[in-house]
């Protein structure tokens, strides 16, 4: 709820007062309140710490060999590569933080957290690659300026910032495309739950990366025949990928520039995973227009992403991605409501809002041809 402005300020002024804080933190109404608020901002404080923190154990691999069985910090510290002081005060923390658990007698098992990374290889290489942008972050305040012209993220998305993104070889897209193909594992099921394409006949993915969506729909849906498109050198790697699947005639996959080729035809539904929220406002409605064009009347358009304002998960669009693609230098995350006007502008109907089983990771917007 919006609180009227006399009283926001009101509010505001109390809050800022350190007698109110004490007063606040031992009072025992409002005293949880008060702690949890504290706790809360010491983690924002915080959050760069906790984030390295997991960057080493990534990198020694403490979760793959804590999956083995509970483990002593004399045995794990030679396993890691640590001085067994190091090897230590790492397992503390992870095990603060709910990725390691003790044991006692200086003996640690897999946290929950912990756990779930094993499950989902996709974020530990997001947390490797995090080495880039937290270097691009370095000073938030001069890339909010626009003063920082060489970023290591640019480098990576080989397509941002350049006029004939198709000319990016094999070499510039492996780092992205494997990245994507990874964390695609946390989101291709998530979205084809949420949306049946049992009545439809071909799909295809624009901007579709190594065809890892496309391999799992048509894993799921075996009537089903896609199409991939995407930069040349990506499409290369879909191509060999379905081949390597066994998909035979059913897949293809076409090279080229959304911005300039056109797109293949014969598809009754596309989808664009992860693809607008990577472009400028003058930009995306390019993609979406394209997918427009090529689909019959009655068509389906599928967008999946994360998205703004997602209740239950407001920092991971507007504070994570809104930072993270300001840093690659292009693109920002919408809201389910601009996502909508933007279809809407480009020559859709009608666009419904699905709901998915984890929002945080994509929102899916499905928007008919009229
Ligand atoms: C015991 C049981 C059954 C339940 C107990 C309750 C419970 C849930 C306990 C916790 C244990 C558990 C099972 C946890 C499961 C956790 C899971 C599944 C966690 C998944 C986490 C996913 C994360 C953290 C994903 C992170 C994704 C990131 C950081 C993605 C970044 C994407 C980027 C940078 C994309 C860039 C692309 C571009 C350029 C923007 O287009
Ligand atoms: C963030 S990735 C998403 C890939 C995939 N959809 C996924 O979710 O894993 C964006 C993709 O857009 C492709 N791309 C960027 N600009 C493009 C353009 N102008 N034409 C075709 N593909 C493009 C990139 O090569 C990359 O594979």
């Amino acid at each position: 709820m919006r609180l009227p402005e006399p009283l926001l300020a009101l509010r505001n002024r109390v809050l800022s007062k350190p007698e109110f804080q004490r007063w606040a933190s031992i009072f025992p109404l409002t005293r949880p309140r008060a702690q949890r608020r504290a706790r809360e901002l010491f983690d924002i404080v915080a959050g760069f710490v906790y984030s390295q923190i997991l960057q080493a154990c990534v990198q020694v691999r403490l979760f793959e060999i804590l999956a083995e069985g509970t483990q002593s910090v004399d045995e794990l510290a030679p396993r890691l590569g640590l001085p067994v002081e190091g090897a230590r005060r790492l397992l503390r923390a992870a095990a603060s933080l709910e990725l390691a658990e003790a044991r006692g007698g200086d003996r640690y098992a897999l946290g929950e957290l912990g756990a779930a990374m094993v499950g989902n290889p996709g974020i530990a290489a997001m947390v490797e690659h995090h080495a880039m942008a937290y270097a691009d972050l370095k000073d938030p305040v001069a890339l909010l300026r626009g003063e920082l012209p060489q970023r290591a993220l640019q480098g990576y998305w080989a397509y941002v910032g350049t006029e004939a993104p198709a000319a990016a070889g094999e070499q510039a897209v492996s780092g992205y495309s494997e990245l994507m193909a990874q964390s695609q594992r946390l989101i291709a099921d998530d979205v084809l739950d949420a949306y049946s394409l049992q009545g439809h006949r071909c799909l295809l993915d624009v901007a579709g990366g190594d065809g890892t969506f496309l391999v799992t729909a048509a894993k799921r849906w075996p009537h089903l025949r896609v199409i991939l498109f995407d930069l040349p050198a990506v499409a290369e790697r879909a191509r060999a990928r379905f081949q390597r699947e066994g998909l035979g005639d059913r897949a293809t996959a076409i090279g080229g520039d959304v911005r300039r080729d056109p797109l293949p035809e014969g598809a009754d539904v596309v989808s664009l995973v992860r693809v607008l929220h990577d472009h400028d406002d003058h930009d995306a409605p390019n993609f979406a227009r394209a997918a427009c064009q090529t689909l019959p009347e009655g068509g389906r358009l599928l967008v999946a992403e994360p998205m703004s304002g997602t209740p239950g998960a407001e920092p991971i669009g507007d504070a994570y991605f809104g930072f993270y693609l300001l840093a690659m230098g292009s693109g920002r995350p919408r809201t389910p409501a601009e996502l909508t006007e933007m279809l809407l502008g480009v020559g859709f109907d009608r666009v419904r809002q699905i709901r998915t089983i984890r929002p945080m990771l994509t929102q899916l917007l499905v928007a008919q041809r009229a």
